[in-house]
């Protein structure tokens, strides 16, 4: 379950993000959309306790991410997928945390091997290519078996076998009862995969809904009416 609840950040004269409200219920995938500068990843950023709301609250699993006392464990992150050390090998990346998690170390293995690293896990991951830090990024996420996922921009260089593994990975998290808020600019991509949809535009939701809610427009076209 994620809650932002009035939401706001303000970054010294400029409001970034205007008192957002919205809810993304377990068993649903949602969809975050906004123009460049929007404001998303302001939001999921204060979502993953790495800022502070200026005022309201922005809840994963009913606190804020800080207060969670295992956050590995229910909540996957995938912010900026480049992001990790580029001096490890991407097999490092994934054991460090999990032994930070406590998990046992088939558990890394299991994931290069499905997100496909599993030939370039001794590679530094300074050698990879987009593609592959965001594979990375995303076995990351995944490794603490969390609820909750939070991803900004999941399908950025991937290929498209990799973009379809994603939306059947994200859609089969959520119909096994996970929450996913997922935020892109491949508005195909999220309409295919999203239940819910949250559209922001200058910090502020311009709508939200499931797609039949938002009406008979084809995503594109109610994306640039309800942003313009
Ligand atoms: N650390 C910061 N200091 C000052 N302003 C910031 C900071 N981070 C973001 N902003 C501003 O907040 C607004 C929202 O930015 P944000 O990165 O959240 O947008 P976004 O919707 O994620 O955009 P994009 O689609 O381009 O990634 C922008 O005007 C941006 O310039």
């Amino acid at each position: 379950m994620i809650d932002v609840h009035e939401l706001t950040k303000r970054y010294g004269d400029r409001l970034a993000v205007d008192d957002l409200t919205f809810r993304c219920e377990p068993g649903t995938v949602t969809g975050f959309l906004g123009p460049n500068g929007a404001g998303k990843s302001t939001t999921l950023r204060m979502l993953c306790g790495l800022g502070s709301p200026t005022a309201g609250a922005a809840l994963v699993c009913g606190v804020p991410y800080r207060e969670l006392p295992h956050p590995g464990r229910r909540v996957g992150v995938l912010l900026d997928a480049s992001a990790q050390h580029g001096g490890r090998t991407g097999r490092e990346v994934l054991s460090l945390s999990a032994a930070v998690l406590r998990l046992d170390a088939g558990r890394v293995d299991d994931l290069l091997d499905e997100v496909g690293l599993a030939d370039s896990a001794g590679r530094r991951v300074r050698s990879y290519s987009l593609g592959m830090r965001q594979r990375l990024g995303i076995a990351h996420a995944l490794l603490g078996d969390p609820e909750v996922l939070i991803l900004d921009e999941p399908a950025n260089g991937l290929d498209p076998e990799g973009i379809w593994w994603m939306r059947r990975l994200v859609r089969s998290h959520a119909d096994r009862g996970g929450t996913v808020l997922l935020s892109s600019h491949l508005l195909g991509e999220v309409d295919r995969v999203a239940d819910r949809l949250v559209i922001v535009a200058r910090g502020r939701i311009v709508a939200q809904g499931t797609r039949n809610e938002l009406g008979p427009d084809d995503l594109e076209a109610l994306f640039l009416r309800v942003t313009a």
